[in-house]
């Protein structure tokens, strides 16, 4: 880490929002704002039960993460035609770069559309015109991770995978995601090692509110590259050892973690002490329509409630750099202006 020039904390702020990161935690289906909800509502003549923004807002009210994923698929209903994700996404990408987000690897649940009738097709090609276009637009550098539900089969999951093959060049990776506790990873040890033979980037969810046995076998068995969320490891002291020795990132998500009640405020998250015991910690969105908050809201209200600082804001951003599945290369670019934007910031 270069020797970081004297911040005074009030321009934290502004040193977190400008400064370039990666985002490597976001669903695309919780991006979906409730305008945008209710204008695709109205689109394809899709009734969602809620008909003002208000009374859609009014009901994110999660208790858990159960509750919130109740509301989270009734919302992606309204998504039928390539142009809705094609919006959906672009949506996003321009509130990512406005974020300094310089890139993205972005969660998509096919399952959740393809159970409704919608093609795959419909679902990759559409979220991958947003994806080109935000390169050629706004510079950001955009792609793809399908998510399998784990409250699913494994069976339907492989169904799902072979649907999405004929499009293997449009994503990077898979991801495991839904409903966590009763769903281990070892559900889908034979579906991540067939993944892992056709060249995919593996993660998974696991100790968002599962146990660390949890990240233990997504790990072991399912030989994932990165752990999302994994904040409940911090409750078994070898499984933090591992995680430090190996440098597995973490893509923790705290305004998530604050909403679904897995801290009861973000002054008692652990991202902290996860950094401080050597982790690759990220900071990242998950669902921020639905969470109230996008990346630099992520990092603007964690660093004011936990009192991180300027040296944590770089090690964060390099992390989720060096955590992303792009070439060496290229991460030693991300680096440099990393280090550019702290060197100039005064
Ligand atoms: O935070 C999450 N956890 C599990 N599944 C999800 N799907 C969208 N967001 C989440
Ligand atoms: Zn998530």
């Amino acid at each position: 880490m270069p020797s970081l020039p004297p911040i005074h904390p009030d321009r934290l702020p502004e040193l977190l929002r400008r400064m370039p990161k990666a985002e490597l935690h976001v669903h695309i289906e919780g991006t979906l704002e409730p305008e945008l909800i209710l204008a695709l509502a109205r689109r394809n003549q899709v009734d969602v039960g809620y008909d003002s923004v208000e009374a859609l807002r009014q009901a994110y009210n999660f208790t858990d993460l159960q509750s919130f994923l109740d509301i989270y698929y009734a919302g992606a209903c309204v998504l039928r035609e390539a142009r809705d994700f094609e919006d959906m996404a672009r949506a996003y990408l321009e509130r990512a770069a406005a974020d300094n987000v310089v890139h993205a690897e972005i969660f998509f649940d096919p399952q959740t559309h393809t159970a409704r009738g919608v093609s795959m097709e419909k679902v990759i090609t559409g979220l991958h015109r947003a994806c080109e276009r935000a390169r050629d637009e706004q510079g950001v550098n955009a792609t793809l991770i399908l998510c399998f539900l784990r409250h699913l089969s494994e069976e339907e999951a492989f169904e799902t995978l072979e649907q999405a093959l004929p499009f293997r060049d449009k994503f990077i990776g898979i991801g495991l995601d839904s409903s966590e506790v009763g769903h281990p990873p070892e559900k889908f040890a034979r579906l991540f090692a067939r993944c892992r033979e056709l060249g995919l980037h593996l993660v998974a969810h696991a100790g968002e509110e599962g146990p660390p046995a949890y990240v233990w076998t997504a790990l072991n068995l399912l030989r994932v590259e990165r752990i999302d969320h994994g904040v409940q490891s911090a409750k078994d002291p070898m499984l933090m050892q591992r995680l430090a020795q190996d440098q597995i990132p973490l893509t923790v998500c705290p305004l998530s973690n604050l909403k679904l009640k897995v801290f009861p405020d973000l002054a008692a998250h652990n991202i902290g002490r996860l950094l401080g015991a050597g982790l690759c910690v990220t900071v990242n969105s998950d669902d921020p329509a639905y969470f109230g908050g996008y990346m630099n809201d992520n990092f603007v209200q964690t660093f004011a409630a936990t009192g991180l600082g300027a040296r944590q804001a770089y090690q964060l951003a390099l992390n989720s750099f060096n955590a992303s599945f792009v070439s060496e290369r290229v991460k030693r670019n991300y680096g440099e202006m990393l280090a550019g934007t702290f060197a100039s910031f005064e």
